[in-house]
């Protein structure tokens, strides 16, 4: 049997344990990084849902954004939910001041786009690469993508706007898939990861 895939959850602030938990049950072995030597280790890395403002300043202040960046650039798989999407956008519409993002898709978003807290809902999302059926969205406070750039590949599209976006390795969702047992999405993440580290190794 195959090793599993050593999969790193960016553990400044969000959601890290919901992910620690898909990511596991989706067959990676998952750990938190906090750390440029933690990140280092990884094949691959989910960055939660939170606050992007603050997982952005957090990145800078503990010297990951410059690395993130880096292993980014060099093609390691990195999926980003919600705040995470944030942090995977080329450009953010509306940026708080000081908010710098990894980058990876070719994409705009926008912040907060489908409202404030209250107006946190849920709903069938269509993932192009999942197979059998739609995935329960939970969107909460969650951007969307205003538009994409050419290299980026639309998965899913809810209300008319941009939910789930690919661009090469780099995987990002509006919603939080962690927060429904239903850990497909995690899987589909975990193979694009055993596949990178299997073209790493030849
Ligand atoms: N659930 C979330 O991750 C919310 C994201 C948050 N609105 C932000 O801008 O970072």
């Amino acid at each position: 049997m195959t090793e599993a895939p050593v999969i790193g959850v960016l553990a400044l602030q969000g959601d890290v344990r919901e992910h620690l938990t898909a990511l596991a049950a989706a067959g990676a072995a998952a750990g938190p990084v906090r750390r440029p030597e933690e990140l280092a280790e990884v094949d691959g890395l989910v960055i939660p849902g939170g606050e992007s403002t603050t997982i952005s300043k957090l990145a800078v202040l503990f010297g990951l954004m410059e690395p993130l960046r880096a292993r980014v650039r060099d093609g390691m798989p990195v999926y980003g939910t919600c705040a995470g999407m944030i942090m995977l956008a080329g450009k953010i519409l509306d940026p708080r001041s000081g908010q710098e993002t990894v980058g990876g898709i070719d994409m705009i978003v926008r912040r907060n786009a489908f409202g404030r807290q209250n107006e946190s809902f849920e709903a069938a999302v269509d993932v192009r690469g999942v197979e059998g059926g739609p995935v329960e969205g939970v969107f909460i406070r969650a951007p969307w993508v205003e538009s994409v750039g050419a290299g980026a590949e639309v998965l899913a599209v809810h209300g008319g706007h941009i939910v789930a976006v690919r661009q090469g390795d780099t995987l990002a969702t509006s919603f939080h898939p962690e927060l429904t047992g239903d850990h497909r999405v995690h899987g589909l993440f975990v193979d694009m990861v055993r596949a990178y580290r299997a073209a790493e190794s030849l």
